[in-house]
């Protein structure tokens, strides 16, 4: 236990901090390093108030981000000739290229395609390719009858049969699936949909400001000035920049990628609409920024491009087997461009201006502490300064004053209503003499 004049002095240490008050003190210093030091850091808070926080971050206005909706439309036409095996002589119109034919922010254009026409349910040889596919009779089927080899086309029937693969001479167990089973060997070095690059897409963006009442659904000034029909964007042009049907090569060039190097295996594109407005100024300057990214920034070692299969499936009726399903296998390649809407709005309001000017005031404090932090710590006179800052005064002090001016005869003490006292007090700390 700690001793009894220990706890004695603390006791009292903590009874004086209770009856102590401290009041500002207004020490006027005349100095110039102080002074310029003051003035420059009041000058920085105010040009980050006004230039950055007001002017630069536009603190005067209230925002809103942007609603939008957004619907697309792809035309063009591409022809195929007929060396590509599995396709034939054909002209594809949008209802072969764009997979699915409606997507929210987004849309699917197929370019290059590997197709396995006429499968059917039926017994075929399995790819030798797949483990444990290769046999040399048919007991080596037996073995794995009904099961579906790892990355396997269908359950093994029993028996061993050759090859399809050309130039083949291996033995391979049959299986049940569809046959005959995907090649999916691309061949030939340009993508199937040459013409794709000379695509357009029209891509409808609907948006809305509601806090604002800003609705962009009549054409602005800039699309009034086009016929849609006519009109393609083009960034470069300040007449053509605002037109919504895109050839699909601008984009991919807007992205600095060839519309060769994705159209063969597929890849992901980004079109950014960037609605950034001054409602200040007139709605019809609302105009929105397109700018293109491609997504998928091609890591080959891992999976190349983008692709997917889908199937379209018809019924032949046999004399035989009577009514026979069958369907054709499209490996599809493409570019799946993702759309994204942003920006936000802004309008003048009172609201944030005040509140950004009160902050501001507020942080003109920090010069203050700044600068008694210097003159207080850094500055060599920092002695003077504190002595000057900072003065101790007893309640004592001020009642022996009192008495001495009261003059002799008269007894003060504290909470005493001495009404003489009381004005010589006033008059001397300058206030109105009676
Ligand atoms: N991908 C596109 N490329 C070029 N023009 C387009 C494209 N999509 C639409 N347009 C044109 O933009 C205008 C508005 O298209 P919208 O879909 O609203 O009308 P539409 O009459 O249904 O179009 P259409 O019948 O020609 O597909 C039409 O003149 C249309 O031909």
């Amino acid at each position: 236990m700690a001793p009894p004049q220990v706890m004695k002095s603390a006791a009292r240490s903590a009874l004086d901090v209770f009856f102590e008050y401290d009041t500002p003190r207004i020490v006027h210093i005349r100095s110039k390093k102080v002074g310029l030091f003051n003035r420059f850091l009041q000058l920085s808070i105010l040009a980050y108030i006004i230039g950055y926080a007001i002017v630069y971050k536009k603190g005067y206005q209230e925002f809103e981000n942007v609603q939008s909706a957004v619907t697309t439309k792809v035309k063009g036409i591409a022809f195929s000739n007929g060396s590509i095996p599995g396709i034939g002589t054909r002209t594809w119109d949008v209802a072969d290229y764009v997979i699915p034919p409606q997507e929210n922010d987004a849309f699917f254009v197929m370019t290059n395609v590997v197709v396995t026409p006429g499968q059917t349910q039926t017994g075929c040889a399995e790819d030798p390719g797949v483990t444990g596919a290769i046999c040399q009779t048919n007991a080596d089927c037996e073995q794995v009858k009904g099961t579906i080899l790892p990355s396997g086309s269908g359950p093994v029937t029993g028996e061993c049969v050759p090859s399809d693969v050309p130039g083949s001479k291996e033995k391979v167990c049959q299986i049940f699936g569809w046959c005959p089973l995907e090649n999916d060997k691309m061949q030939g070095d340009s993508p199937v949909l040459e013409n794709a690059k000379n695509f357009t897409v029209f891509i409808k963006n609907n948006i809305e400001f509601p806090r604002f009442g800003v609705r962009q659904t009549k054409p602005s000034k800039q699309r009034k000035r086009h016929v849609l029909k006519k009109c393609q964007y083009d960034g470069a042009s300040s007449r053509d920049k605002f037109c919504p049907i895109f050839r699909l090569e601008t984009i991919t060039e807007g992205a600095g990628v060839a519309f060769e190097n994705i159209s063969k295996e597929g890849g992901v594109m980004q079109i950014v609409i960037d609605w950034t407005c001054n409602l200040d100024y007139s709605v019809e300057d609302c105009v929105p920024e397109y700018t293109f990214r491609r997504l998928d920034k091609g890591d080959y070692s891992v999976s190349r491009g983008f692709n997917f299969r889908f199937a379209d499936r018809y019924s032949v009726f046999n004399e035989s087997t009577g009514l026979q399903l069958y369907r054709n296998l499209y490996k599809a390649y493409g570019v799946r461009f993702l759309v994204t809407v942003q920006g936000k709005a802004g309008k003048f309001s009172i609201v944030p201006l005040l509140l950004n000017i009160g902050s501001g005031m507020a942080l003109l404090g920090v010069a203050t502490i700044i600068c008694d932090i210097m003159v207080l710590y850094v500055l060599k006179a920092k002695n003077f300064y504190r002595d000057k800052k900072y003065l101790d005064v007893k309640g004592q002090d001020a009642f022996e004053v009192l008495e001495e001016e009261a003059g002799p005869g008269e007894q003060m003490s504290e909470g005493s209503t001495n009404s003489v006292s009381r004005r010589n007090l006033t008059a001397s700390d300058g206030g109105a003499a009676p």
